[in-house]
């Protein structure tokens, strides 16, 4: 009997949004959209069969008693940050606060947080630090699934795999990442805001020199419109991934994640997979290619000029009245 499509009651944002499909995974669509580098949601997949009995008790009765990242934030944005390039901008105020925390402590402030108080976000690699039950855990993934999906699909190696325990309504902006990513929903509820990486021109990244670098800098909760125009046209996917899910998230496409409001704190684990081998080019480029190309050329504009202040005269002199 199908499972009955449970709805949620999502805010709504000023733009278009389709649904992402969601596919068993032996439909032969699943497989197709993966390899065309498809946003698809897969259910009963297993990939994190044993882990799904994971909740705050067993987890800080077994990840073991080392330190673990927390983000601390004053509202709900977990906007992400490269430390290394703070220094290059002075005025830049970090929006977020990182902490290292023992789990218990984590625990202690996800469960006394009052509303409206500041909010936390645990966001730790796996690794041999945890205690043999999360290891075991751990080895029970569908390895044999994900691994035949990494080489049907020429992924690169497995960079890391993520976990993530965020409180209701943290929200974690619009960016885009490098990599392949599998994200396994364990506990309570995600909603996934995603645009195809055609939708660039929309999106504002900051400067690729900017500690938010892959950012968008549109507040979707307010946008400025003056300065991003393109935002008004832009169209996106969504859905909400409850837990056994798992959204295969492709490489540069732009995402917004929030924690439903009202559905408890979620659990996730993320596996991300570098780029596979570049291959013969075809033409036209696709737009990962070009978004990949941008970030090259700015980098090396940013090098060669070697003063940041100068960048912005720099493209504007190299386009305005001539590419405009
Ligand atoms: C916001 C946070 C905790 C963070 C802080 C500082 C540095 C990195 C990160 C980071 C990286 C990934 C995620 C998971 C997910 C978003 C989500 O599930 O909220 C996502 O974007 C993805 O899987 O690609 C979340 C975070
Ligand atoms: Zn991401």
């Amino acid at each position: 009997m199908a499972k009955e499509k449970k709805t949620f009651d999502l805010k709504e944002y000023p733009f278009p949004t389709e649904e992402i499909p969601r596919l068993n995974i032996d439909n032969p669509e699943t497989e197709k959209r993966i390899a065309a580098g498809l946003p698809v949601v897969i259910t009963d997949s297993g990939l994190v069969r044993s882990a799904l009995h994971w909740d705050l008790d067993y987890l800080q009765g077994n990840i073991g008693d080392g330190k673990f990242t927390v983000y601390k934030s004053k509202n709900k944005k977990f906007q992400y940050f490269d430390d290394k390039k703070v220094d290059t901008f002075k005025d830049f105020e970090k929006p977020m606060e990182h902490l290292d925390l023992t789990f218990p402590e984590f625990v202690k402030k996800l469960k006394t947080a009052k509303p409206g108080k500041d909010k936390v976000y645990l966001q730790q690699a796996l690794n041999e630090g945890v205690g043999k039950r999360i290891v075991a855990d751990f080895l029970g993934f569908n390895w044999s699934w994900v691994t035949e999906q990494q080489k049907k699909n020429k992924f690169g190696a497995l960079t890391s795999n993520l976990l993530l325990i965020g409180m209701e309504g943290n929200v974690t902006p619009a960016h885009y990442d490098e990599q392949e990513n599998f994200f396994a929903q364990i506990r309570g509820y995600k909603r996934f805001i995603l645009f195809h990486p055609d939708q660039f021109k929309c999106m504002y990244p900051y400067p690729t020199y900017h500690p938010c670098d892959r950012q968008s800098q549109v507040d979707f909760d307010n946008p400025d419109y003056k300065r991003f125009p393109k935002f008004k046209d832009v169209k996106g996917y969504e859905t909400v991934v409850g837990p056994g899910d798992v959204l295969f998230l492709p490489m540069y496409w732009w995402h917004q994640v929030e924690s439903l409001p009202d559905h408890g704190h979620t659990i996730s684990v993320t596996f991300w997979y570098k780029a596979g081998p570049i291959g013969n080019v075809v033409y036209p480029l696709s737009p990962q290619q070009k978004v990949s190309m941008m970030r090259n050329l700015e980098k090396m504009i940013h090098q060669a000029l070697n003063n940041t202040d100068e960048i912005p005269e720099f493209m504007q002199n190299m386009v305005l009245g001539r590419y405009t």
